[in-house]
């Protein structure tokens, strides 16, 4: 399955197949050479990709595993590599890996010469349904998620099913949360489909996975082209931030975890936040709330954190990008399908909304 992104700079596929990864030679055409920057784990891929590249020099960058790989210390490491290669704007970065390690690599592209060209070769369910594909880019800092980063396209992203043979359950579920959460904001039939048959919805080698990360990607595809930098929203006309349901608690909830909780995790307790806090604030059905819990609980996800944590969580939320000045700005549902933001929302409730729906 190929889905075309449109994009203010040009349009670029998304390729979704059992060795999607085959077709690399055709993302490098034009390049001189290639860096590769991989996740430390995932290093065998390298060689995989180094034989891809139809004998152009390639330099190997390794960086560490999952979070502690998206930091100004690997950042500036890759950037010292390309220097000692002699990288430039006629070579290709190639991101292999998992979000944390394809967010650092855009992230490396969009900043190396002001911007070089970037191949997107994501290996986890999360990576392939959500990071790779509409350019954002970027690292942690330890007073916030992303905090900074940059919107940089990549010319192709090359999503190869046959390379989640061997991820972990935990991560699968991982990237399930976001999956569900293009179920509740747009498209029905996604938490049909994952609702139907968990342990199909789940299996990597299935039809049911296939089409749900088809019809993610789709979701995302759609709203990234309407609003690439996240700026067109107001009211109950959302834009990008749809994107950012359930991820105003749980960037906090990972940047309390100091990085070590997986996204997937955190924004599974905070979509169970924003389904309760809509119930409060825009009436959102109980049934639906009801629904956001069953789903991810029965993917093997948490719904709950530490009661005591609403103050430092708050405060953490304040360095969320999408507040504007001292004002939080949430994503919130007023149906399945109908995200809102909710401009200054009542402190009261979102404290009574953790309270009743997250605290353990
Ligand atoms: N740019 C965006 O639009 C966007 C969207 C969603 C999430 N993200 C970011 O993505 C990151 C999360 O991505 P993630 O869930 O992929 O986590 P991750 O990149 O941290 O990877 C999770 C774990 O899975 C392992 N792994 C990855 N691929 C594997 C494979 N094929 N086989 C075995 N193990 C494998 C990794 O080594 C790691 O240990 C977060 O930093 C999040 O902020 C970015
Ligand atoms: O692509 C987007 O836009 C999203 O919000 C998708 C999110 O799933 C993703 O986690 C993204 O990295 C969050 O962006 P941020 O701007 O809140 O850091
Ligand atoms: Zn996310």
């Amino acid at each position: 399955m190929i889905i075309r992104v449109g994009s203010t700079l040009g349009p670029y596929d998304v390729t979704i197949a059992r060795g999607a990864l085959d077709a690399l030679p055709t993302a490098l055409e034009g390049a001189d050479r290639v860096a590769v920057i991989v996740s430390e784990p995932l290093r065998h891929l390298a060689d995989r990709v180094r034989a891809l590249t139809q004998g152009r020099p390639t330099t190997v960058i390794e960086v560490p595993d999952a979070e502690a790989g998206k930091t100004p210390q690997v950042l500036a490491r890759c950037w010292d590599e390309l220097a000692g290669a002699g990288f430039t704007r006629n070579d290709v970065i190639v991101g292999v890996g998992g979000g944390s390690a394809t967010d650092l690599a855009g992230f490396v592209a969009a900043t190396w010469l002001r911007g070089v060209a970037f191949v997107c070769v994501p290996t986890s369910v999360l990576g392939m349904v959500d990071a790779a594909v509409g350019g954002k880019t970027g690292i942690n800092l330890n007073a916030g998620k992303n905090l900074v980063g940059a919107f940089h396209e990549p010319l192709a992203v090359l999503a190869d099913l046959a390379l989640l043979d061997d991820l972990p359950a935990t991560e699968v579920a991982s990237g399930m949360a976001e999956v569900v959460k293009c179920g509740f904001i747009a498209d029905a039939e996604i938490l049909r489909l994952a609702e139907a048959d968990l342990a199909d919805a789940t299996d990597t080698r299935s039809d049911r996975f296939a089409e749900l990360v088809g019809r993610a990607v789709a979701v995302k595809a759609a709203v990234v082209a309407g609003d690439l930098t996240e700026r067109t929203s107001s009211g109950a006309k959302v834009g990008r931030e749809a994107l950012n349901y359930g991820h105003t608690l749980g960037h906090a909830i990972e940047a309390r975890e100091s990085y070590r909780l997986r996204h997937g995790q955190a924004i599974s307790i905070g979509m169970v936040w924003m389904a309760e806090v809509s119930h409060r604030l825009l009436g959102l059905d109980p049934g639906l709330v009801a629904r956001h819990r069953d789903l991810l609980e029965g993917l093997g996800l948490p719904t709950s954190y530490q009661r005591d944590a609403w103050p430092p969580l708050r405060q953490l939320m304040s360095l969320d990008k999408k507040a504007r000045g001292a004002t939080l700005r949430l994503v919130g549902l007023a149906a399945q399908g109908r995200p809102v933001i909710i401009d200054a929302p009542q402190e009261a409730a979102l404290a009574a909304a953790y309270a009743h729906a997250v605290a353990g």
